[in-house]
């Protein structure tokens, strides 16, 4: 049995009472619903990611970081990438050449069937049909080179990281197709084929920005998409008359070749080229945060299929792990809505807003997350003072993650020092905060606090006794199944209260 500890019943907890064993059988089929993408263990991805990287280096060796690099410290990348990419020029067009025949000396009524054939007879006594496609105006049809293949970026969830963007950095797409006319007009000249749109897949939360300049898009659902770079139109074609029939050809269209220097207009044009600074930040309603060690990914894969990469080492994890908890049972129908993706963050350690330990680039990751849960290792040597770390680092970093609704695991609670000590620690970390409450416009208003406030106006002088208490410290060991259902429940709980007044971050 585990310990359940809200703020507001901090004064007369009850203490933990264990049932003696070590295991406590989790229900895991209820919890255990939804495989994700990231359900499979993070070692076997690492290989095939520098797998993919030896392959692809082979063939543009210059681009990107060396390979080696990429694929020892994939988390120093996974997140980050500039690339660079071409749409395709526009076909060319042609310069024709009028046939023999006399008869399309003057273009005909305009009629309704445009594109249709005009079989007329040549000169009488030539024996020549002359055909030509027409418009609707009845002017000739002459063909276009074909337009050059768009960029698009699109959000694909089978996408996981940018790793792949550093060792190909540039993506060009097809060029429009040219004319294929043999030089004389007949009916049977065709438009350049269109060159394909080049898809370019990217994770899911990915955001496009030129690069040091604006952002184009955040591809925050799966399928968002946008059009980077558009391709070339394609050239016109030219009709290359004689002088003497230069107006019957200027009669059959008004694109004629009017002198030479036209000739530039049959020329496709070129397609954009822009670079572009591709930023993934994860997509999770829940972040775990915590120092090294604490057990993020430990509790990680015992409420999801995910299996992360777990063991007694500190910055096991170097790049966040995804999992999608299950919907509530007890909601019946409406459990789907209960549901939840889990990201595990690697450990925070003391400067890590800094850049410190894996620094920045993890806490970045919490952006777009709902609720926070907050691992600690109650068997530290200071537990009150790790999470005092963590969540200073917190607000360093942006302190709107510290009004976000948290749950706090005090994990490891299976150890006797951890297990001693709960009630006091629960205690402690419950009183560190104000209460708050949300008015009908669902501003924070703060109640109560346990610390004099001094400086209340700025982020800067805010200390962690202005931001809102733990929604509820949990004793559990993740490891032996202890806690689990109560720890589920506050998440849910501190889910299901945030969805209705909390507006994400772009
Ligand atoms: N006794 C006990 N050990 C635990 C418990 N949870 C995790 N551990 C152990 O703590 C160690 C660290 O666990 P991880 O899940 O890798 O910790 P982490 O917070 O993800 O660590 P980083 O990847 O460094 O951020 C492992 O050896 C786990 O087996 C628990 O409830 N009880």
């Amino acid at each position: 049995m585990a310990t359940v500890l809200l703020p507001s019943h901090v004064a007369s907890h009850r203490r933990a009472a264990f049932s003696g064993g070590s295991h406590h059988p989790l229900p895991l089929t209820d919890l255990l619903v939804c495989a994700t993408r990231a359900a499979a263990s993070r070692r076997p991805r690492s290989i095939a990611v520098s797998c993919r990287v030896a392959t692809r280096a082979k063939e543009s060796p210059s681009a990107g970081p060396p390979p080696k690099a990429l694929a020892k410290e994939a988390h120093k990348y996974f997140d980050h990438a500039v690339v660079s990419v071409r749409a395709g020029d526009g076909g060319h067009g042609a310069v024709l050449n009028m046939p023999p025949g006399p008869s399309t000396d003057a273009a005909p009524k305009a009629r309704g069937g445009g594109g249709r054939v005009d079989k007329s007879k040549g000169k009488k006594g030539s024996g020549k049909k002359v055909s030509y496609k027409r418009n609707y105006d009845g002017s000739v049809s002459l063909p276009m080179g074909g337009h050059g293949g768009d960029v698009v970026l699109y959000a694909d969830e089978a996408e996981e990281t940018l790793l792949e963007f550093h060792s190909k950095a540039r993506h060009c797409a097809k060029r429009g197709g040219n004319v294929g006319a043999n030089g004389t007009m007949s009916s049977r000249m065709h438009n350049g084929s269109a060159g394909e749109t080049l898809r370019i897949p990217v994770p899911v939360g990915t955001v496009v920005r030129r690069k040091k300049g604006s952002v184009l898009a955040d591809l925050a659902h799966p399928g968002d998409e946008v059009l980077v770079a558009r391709g070339g139109q394609g050239g016109i074609s030219l009709i290359d008359a004689p002088e003497y029939r230069r107006g019957k050809a200027m009669a059959l269209s008004p694109n004629v070749m009017r002198d030479v220097t036209d000739k530039v207009l049959t020329h496709g044009q070129p397609g954009e080229e822009i670079s572009l600074e591709l930023i993934l930040r994860v997509v999770a309603d829940v972040g775990l945060v915590g120092l090294p060690n604490a057990g993020k990914s430990t509790l990680l894969s015992a409420i999801t299929l995910a299996r992360p990469d777990i063991a007694d080492y500190p910055f096991t994890t170097l790049m966040p792990n995804l999992g999608r908890l299950g919907g509530d049972p007890s909601l019946g129908a409406l459990q789907f809505s209960s549901g939840a993706t889990l990201a595990d963050l690697p450990g925070l350690i003391e400067g890590a807003h800094l850049g410190k330990g894996l620094g920045r680039n993890f806490l970045r990751h919490l952006r777009r997350t709902r609720v926070i849960v907050h691992v600690v290792d109650a068997a530290a040597d200071d537990p009150v003072n790790d999470y005092k770390i963590v969540r200073e680092e917190l607000r360093m970093y942006n302190p709107k993650y510290l009004e976000r609704p948290y749950v706090v695991v005090l994990n490891k609670i299976d150890l006797p020092k951890a297990q001693d000590r709960l009630s006091s620690l629960a205690f402690d970390i419950s009183s560190v905060g104000c209460e708050e409450c949300h008015d009908k416009n669902g501003s924070i208003e703060k109640l109560t606090r346990n610390k004099s406030r001094h400086h209340a106006s700025e982020d800067d002088d805010k200390d962690l006794g202005d931001y809102p208490r733990p929604q509820a410290v949990i004793g559990a060991s993740v490891l032996r199944h202890i806690g689990i259902d109560e720890m589920l429940k506050e998440i849910r709980t501190a889910l299901a209260k945030c969805s209705d007044r909390m507006s994400l971050e772009p």
